[in-house]
């Protein structure tokens, strides 16, 4: 594979998908001090948001620390170069919240939908490119569908105005080939204008493996998280990746000794528990489940007595995709009462 020369823009996760991984309760002081790293560093897009973006706070998802406006409030006026983003779930997030992340200096909004829904994303898409924000179609759980049926939901998403959209891989299910297939027919058949992203998981060790993978394919953006804090495994490892494409000649701008250090002294002290590759995370993988049901399953372990990994079997046989979190705790009671039954 040849990256020499090609240039990549990486936008770090940490402070978004790494919220599944705190449960939403990442404090002011640990966003700026990760965010200040991450800007020193050379590091030109971070998010900002609740885990299930802008209006996530709630019972299905997960009360946070502080509200989205607090972190944005805290967090913007400290950067100096490095621009904010936030993540829009259209039905969580509303158009008010959207107005009120661009008030606070947010400047690319992330419109993400279930991989067959693009058409959910008209409106918010809609008003964030009238606002002449960056605006990204972000196509979640894409393993479930085919490389042309994602082609025809992206090109929903980029008629609508989208000026990026996202092959987001939420299970960490994709392996290179597919990843391949399905950001070429993206970089091949949308408008030679709008950019493609690539956004992985690490449930089977291939996050590393799938962004380079998408690169060669033409994507001009790719996610990460420094040492991948993030949902599931986590997020594609930013400072790995930095290294990797370091030893390869691409053009990505950031400091590789200065993203080492934010990883090493800012993040991984603050992580609730190792961010690997366990026997639930690599399930998420294996079965293709949404990463962020990780720590739900893992309470429902706690609570019903099922282990985590059947509970994930079996959400990933029904076909549960995002904001079905709810279906977890229902699973793993019917499964705890079924077991009871047979058992005695
Ligand atoms: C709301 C999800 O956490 C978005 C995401 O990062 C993914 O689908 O992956
Ligand atoms: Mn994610």
């Amino acid at each position: 594979m040849d990256l020499t020369g090609i240039k990549v823009k990486l936008h770090d996760m940490s402070l978004r998908d790494g919220m599944h991984a705190k449960r939403h309760q990442i404090s002011i002081e640990q966003m700026q001090f990760i965010a200040m790293g991450l800007d020193e560093a050379g590091i030109p897009l971070i998010e900002v948001t609740h885990g299930d973006g802008l209006g996530g706070s709630s019972l299905n998802y997960g009360f946070p620390a502080h509200t989205d406006e607090a972190y944005f409030k805290a967090v913007i006026p400290k950067l100096k170069n490095a621009r904010v983003s936030a993540l829009l779930l259209p039905g969580i997030g509303t158009v008010d919240h959207l107005k009120m992340a661009q008030a606070n200096g947010v400047a690319c909004i992330r419109v993400a939908t279930h991989c067959t829904e693009a058409d959910v994303s008209e409106q918010h898409i809609g008003m964030a490119a009238k606002m002449e924000m960056d605006t990204v179609g972000f196509l979640m759980m894409a393993h479930m569908i085919s490389a042309k049926k994602l082609l025809e939901q992206a090109k929903l998403m980029e008629s609508y105005g989208a000026n990026c959209i996202y092959c987001t891989d939420s299970a960490g299910f994709m392996l290179p080939d597919e990843v391949t297939e399905k950001v070429g027919l993206l970089r091949a058949e949308l408008n030679p204008g709008t950019e493609i992203g690539f956004h992985g998981h690490h449930n089977m060790g291939m996050a590393i493996a799938n962004s380079l993978a998408a690169m060669e394919a033409g994507a001009d953006r790719i996610d990460g998280s420094v040492a991948g804090l993030g949902a599931g495994a986590g997020n594609t490892p930013l400072e790995v990746l930095v290294a990797v494409l370091e030893r390869m000649g691409a053009d990505h701008g950031i400091d590789l000794y200065k993203i080492m250090d934010v990883a090493e002294d800012r993040v991984t002290p603050m992580m609730d528990q190792p961010i690997r590759v366990d026997r639930d995370a690599l399930t998420l993988g294996y079965a293709g489940v949404y990463s962020s049901f990780l720590l739900f399953a893992k309470r429902a372990e706690q609570k019903y007595g099922i282990p985590a990994r059947d509970i994930l079997v079996e959400l990933g046989r029904r076909g549960t995709v995002g904001g079905q979190e709810d279906m977890i705790e229902d699973l793993a009671l019917t499964m705890a009462k079924a077991r009871e039954a047979t058992h005695g």
